[in-house]
């Protein structure tokens, strides 16, 4: 188990409040937290005078941290990257849903900076067959205005205690030789990333399309899980514009896993690199 390359958070909190300003975002970093997404809530709930732009709430430590469905998202000081982030969001649902372009805009930083990580649908960050990070998304009023909040972990090193059964955890500590980079300066490009790209939803169904094919499940046989307990296997196929999954069944039908289905990958086949 690795537990070294712990995320120094003074550092990064610094710079952190520099970028913010230079943005014009309302930021906060603080070293312990429940939620950072309850925090972000609060913040911009509460802003005196109402918030327009970005607001970012960025942690140490979260002592109740949460993924999708309510499940606890592990996330000890040092062991992660963990934020959350609200830009205004437009009248308009768009067509391709933000959670795979925001994992998909993380994807190409981290690989950019030599950690080559893969999205895996519908919003989760793969790394050597574990799980290096998850988001998620909800639209919802605060402060009087419709805003998208987007909540990050991205896993620094693994973590201390027991994932669920079923769940293998990956850190960027594991990237292996093509990351030499600093930290501070991948943190900081992940943090300016994600408000840019939940920002622009112009820019989601470019990202949507850049994944396509490029996903972690595709060409791997997959389980898909739906909310009605039925369970149905095949080979996972292309991201479709709306954010669909397509998955090839046995009999050649090809059915549809949609944001609230689960799917599963698998195994890995030898020889086969999605990125
Ligand atoms: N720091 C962490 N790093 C990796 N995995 C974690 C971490 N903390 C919690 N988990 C695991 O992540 C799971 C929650 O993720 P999530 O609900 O997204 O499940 P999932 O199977 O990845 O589903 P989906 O494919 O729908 O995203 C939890 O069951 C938990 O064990
Ligand atoms: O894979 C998932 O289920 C999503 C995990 C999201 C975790 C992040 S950590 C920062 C933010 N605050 C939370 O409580 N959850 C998100």
């Amino acid at each position: 188990m690795h537990r070294d390359a712990a995320l120094d958070f003074d550092p990064l909190a610094r710079q952190l409040r520099r970028l913010a300003a230079r943005q014009g975002w309302m930021m906060a970093t603080q070293a312990r937290v429940d939620s950072t997404n309850d925090r972000v809530r609060a913040l911009v709930e509460s802003a005196d005078g109402g918030v327009r732009g970005p607001a970012v709430v960025v942690a140490a430590e979260q002592t109740a941290g949460v993924g999708r469905r309510g499940a606890r998202w592990l996330s000890a000081p040092g062991d992660g990257l963990w934020f959350s982030l609200v830009v205004p969001a437009g009248p308009e649902l768009p067509d391709a849903p933000p959670a795979l372009a925001l994992a998909g805009r993380l994807a190409g930083v981290l690989r950019g900076q030599g950690v080559p990580a893969t999205v895996k649908w519908p919003n989760d960050l793969y790394l050597n067959e574990g799980k290096l990070g998850g988001l998620m998304i909800e639209r919802s009023r605060l402060g009087g205005e419709l805003r998208w909040l987007a909540g990050v972990g991205i896993n620094w090193r693994q973590p201390a205690d027991p994932l669920d059964a079923d769940y293998r955890a990956s850190a960027i500590s594991e990237a292996g030789d093509g990351w030499r980079g600093s930290s501070i300066a991948l943190a900081l490009a992940l943090v300016e990333a994600a408000v840019t790209v939940m920002s622009r939803p112009a820019d989601w169904p470019g990202e949507l399309a850049h994944l396509s094919r490029r996903h972690h499940g595709f060409g791997k046989p997959v389980v898909v899980e739906r909310g009605n307990g039925i369970g149905e296997s095949g080979i996972a196929g292309l991201i479709c514009p709306d954010g669909d999954l397509e998955i090839a069944r046995s009999d050649g039908c090809v059915i549809r896993a949609g944001a609230h289905d689960r799917v599963r990958v698998l195994a890995e086949r030898a020889g086969r690199d999605s990125y």
